[in-house]
């Protein structure tokens, strides 16, 4: 057996709730709501960016009481050695459907700086999509955003500028599966 590392656990019993795992639920409450009023006829695929969305994506799909494809794609912010995270975009897994002319609706649960999306957003366009739609659980305020021309369509909740995990985001990979979205203790 592998040991816990001391840190996860320490990181959580320091961490402050941002939101509560109601608070969330009833955004992500209204995050269906919205998209039902307005994809309802557009025979969308749905795609879930790995890792970060899948809590997301999961536990909205159920929401949407229309017809709908579910797949996923992943794109992920390159690490270098010392583990900071650069601009760069690595591409894990593409689309592999068609998008010519496709509505897609892409999940992620952050948008920090943008890069992540900015990048799926410019390889779906080069593919060819009819409509992007994009929902992200939490928007991070802050005036670093990477690409000003791409604002995700539907948001759950608005957080300070602090490095958040729970709800398919992660702290050293671990804590996707917290039930509320907490922020790492400072200082
Ligand atoms: O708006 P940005 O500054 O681009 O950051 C947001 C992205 O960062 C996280 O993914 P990450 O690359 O850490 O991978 P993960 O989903 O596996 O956690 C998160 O899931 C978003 O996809
Ligand atoms: N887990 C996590 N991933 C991120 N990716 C970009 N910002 C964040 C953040 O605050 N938390």
């Amino acid at each position: 057996m592998v040991a816990i590392p001391a840190e996860i656990q320490q990181v959580m019993r320091e961490a402050e709730c941002l939101f509560s795992e109601s608070q969330v639920e009833r955004a992500i409450d209204n995050i269906a709501a919205d998209i039902s009023e307005t994809m309802a006829e557009k025979n969308p695929i749905v795609f879930s960016v790995m890792n970060g969305g899948m809590v997301l994506t999961g536990k909205l799909v159920t929401k949407l009481g229309f017809p709908l494809e579910i797949s996923y794609l992943h794109a992920t912010r390159f690490r270098h050695d010392n583990n900071t995270k650069s601009p760069d975009i690595e591409w894990r897994a593409h689309p592999q459907q068609n998008l010519k002319g496709r509505t897609i609706l892409i999940v992620d649960d952050i948008y920090d700086e943008g890069a992540t999306l900015g990048a799926i957003v410019d390889h779906c366009k080069a593919e060819g999509v009819g409509e992007i739609h994009i929902a992200v659980l939490v928007d991070k305020q802050h005036d670093r955003k990477a690409r000003p021309d791409i604002i995700p369509d539907y948001i759950g909740l608005q957080c300070e500028d602090r490095f958040v995990f729970g709800y398919g985001m992660d702290y050293k990979g671990y804590w996707r599966n917290a039930p509320g979205i907490y922020a790492v203790k400072e200082g």
